[in-house]
């Protein structure tokens, strides 16, 4: 019999700190397999500290990460826990003149041998990763030579090099043009529906979260303001409160989301997603 573990990855409870000054407090979240959580809310409300701690990057001064429910993150070593969760930062250094297909294979390394042999399934993944991020044509350049949005794509195909159950993303559509931000978001629900993959990724497109996840936390001042569907997070009153200005919600009668309108005293001239 398969056993189907209900919870991926869980932060429960956790408190994180900066040099002592507490930014996150009591938070929870639970990513499962096969659903998209979107992380929203206003600057400053701790989503990067969150998925940072989720990814054992930021230690916590209280609470837990847990795998699958049964193991703590902090069993693991390094290696074992890079095989089962990987983490697409918002910003990490560039290295100079490294190709694409090297810095893509870099997402293999918790896969290798010591000698970074024993990987059979690495050429393959490395392939398959650059396919669907689109940098499949730059492979032979040197990442310090590409755009913002190759990069991001070239960083988010080594994540998905890394093939592991769960994968944190924060702010991907980032430097991302148009089609390249519905195509990553369309990904990201690919490898949720197909692949049980457990997704959480942070957002700042309140109507990209409510197209793409199952599930929404609403995070103001370093706490979980709501958890739930994006139908029940996202409603005015949560949103003005949160972001301190009034926010229009409707329901987009073709698709059957939730959509969000932020009113300035320009609204009827500047639209601003957020
Ligand atoms: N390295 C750091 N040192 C000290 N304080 C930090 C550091 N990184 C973040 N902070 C503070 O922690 C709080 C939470 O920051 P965090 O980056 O988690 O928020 P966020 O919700 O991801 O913000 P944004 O939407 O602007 O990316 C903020 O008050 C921020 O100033």
């Amino acid at each position: 019999m398969i056993v189907q573990r209900d919870v991926a990855l869980r932060g429960d409870k956790l408190c994180l700190s900066y040099h002592g000054s507490t930014v996150v407090e009591d938070g929870c979240i639970a990513l499962r397999p096969g659903r998209v959580t979107a992380l929203v809310g206003p600057n400053g409300s701790g989503k990067s500290t969150l998925l940072r701690a989720l990814a054992r990057l930021h230690r916590a001064d209280r609470g837990s990460v847990s795998l699958d429910d049964t193991t703590s993150a902090a069993a693991l070593s390094p290696r074992e826990f890079a095989r089962r969760v990987t983490l697409l930062a918002q910003s990490r250094p560039t290295p100079a003149g490294v190709k694409v297909r090297d810095v893509v294979g870099y997402g293999r390394h918790p896969h290798r041998g010591r000698w970074r042999g024993g990987d059979p399934d690495g050429p393959a993944a490395i392939i398959r990763a650059m396919d669907v991020t689109g940098v499949a044509s730059m492979a032979e350049r040197a990442v310090d030579e590409l755009s913002g949005g190759e990069l991001q794509r070239v960083w988010l195909a080594s994540c998905l090099a890394q093939d592991t159950g769960v994968l944190l993303l924060d702010e991907p559509t980032n430097h991302l043009d148009l089609r390249y931000q519905v195509e990553l978001l369309d990904l990201v629900r690919d490898l949720a529906e197909e692949h049980r993959v457990a997704v959480g990724v942070v957002l700042h497109d309140l109507n990209q979260a409510a197209g793409v996840a199952d599930h929404v936390v609403l995070l103001c001042n370093g706490r979980v303001l709501a958890d739930g569907t994006p139908e029940e997070v996202l409603t005015e009153e949560r949103l003005s409160l949160a972001y301190g200005i009034r926010i229009e919600v409707t329901h987009d009668p073709r698709t059957g989301t939730v959509h969000t309108r932020p009113v300035g005293r320009h609204s009827a001239r500047v639209h601003v997603s957020i």
